[in-house]
């Protein structure tokens, strides 16, 4: 039995915006539902109820087959992002038949669940929530999937991304870093202005926060095997869905 699965977005090809892999071409997949309620949530749509009649149920095929006319032949690579997609047990489904087309996979969570399909995930992202999110960081749960991936020997598919918007969120950053020092470490500047509909005046904005965060790390002595970046789509399309 094909699993269906909870779908709001199909899109792309773009470049991946964000962290391990910034600048990569892919296509996108947003599915539906989110156990964590971030304060500042740039894709709150997924869960807030507010897109309710877009969630489409799709099965692994029917996800290919869209990604395909979409894509057509211009990809080989997918991200898969929410909401947060780790909600999703039977998620190999589309991990398998992707991998058996030659399509890397990506994926985005934030470090709240363990699915035994992470090992299966090119490129990792896991990104815990800082107190700006008004989330809490379960870190027993965290510990034990930053654990498995290193046992199973999947640690060059993984990263850590914290979103950073004040002194506090930075604080938090050097704990997991300090916790997790051997996994690559990337400081991501958070977009403060969610409703701003022209791209440049948001990008003036958002390179001012990111010299404001390159500024702290490099004062950090806690922050020196690390990266720092701005979500790049939102400095070329401001907070434009679907790009
Ligand atoms: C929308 S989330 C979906 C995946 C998963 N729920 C998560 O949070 O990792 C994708 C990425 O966007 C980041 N993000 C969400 N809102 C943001 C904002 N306002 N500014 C910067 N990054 C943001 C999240 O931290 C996460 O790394
Ligand atoms: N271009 C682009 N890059 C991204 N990286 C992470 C995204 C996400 O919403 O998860 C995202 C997104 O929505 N668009
Ligand atoms: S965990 Fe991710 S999708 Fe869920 S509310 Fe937070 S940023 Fe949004
Ligand atoms: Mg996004």
């Amino acid at each position: 039995m094909m699993h269906k699965f909870p779908v709001l977005e199909i899109f792309g090809p773009t470049i991946q915006g964000e962290g391990m892999v910034v600048g990569r071409k892919t296509m996108f997949v947003r599915t539906a539902g989110c156990d964590y309620s971030c304060a500042w949530c740039d894709s709150a749509f997924t869960w807030d109820g507010s897109a309710k009649e877009d969630i489409e149920r799709l099965t692994a095929d029917d996800i290919i087959d869209r990604l395909i006319e979409e894509g057509g032949d211009r990809f080989d690579h997918v991200t898969i992002s929410g909401g947060n997609p780790a909600l999703l047990k039977s998620l190999h489904e589309l991990i398998q038949p992707l991998h058996e087309r030659g399509i890397e996979v990506a994926l985005e969570t934030q470090g709240s669940r363990w699915q035994d399909w992470f090992v299966d995930i090119d490129d990792l992202t896991i990104s815990p929530k800082p107190p700006s999110s008004l989330m809490t960081t379960n870190w027993d749960v965290l510990d034990d999937i930053i654990q498995r991936l290193q046992e199973q020997g999947r640690s060059s598919h993984v990263s850590l991304k914290v979103v950073i918007f004040n002194d506090e969120d930075l604080t938090y950053a050097e704990t997991v870093h300090q916790r997790y020092p051997d996994v690559p470490f990337f400081l991501q500047v958070g977009n403060d202005d969610l409703v701003e509909e022209k791209p440049g005046s948001l990008a003036s904005h958002l390179l001012d926060q990111y010299e404001w965060l390159i500024d702290k790390v490099t004062a950090s002595k806690n922050l020196n095997h690390v990266r720092v970046l701005p979500q790049v789509h939102a400095l070329v399309w401001g907070n434009k869905r679907g790009v």
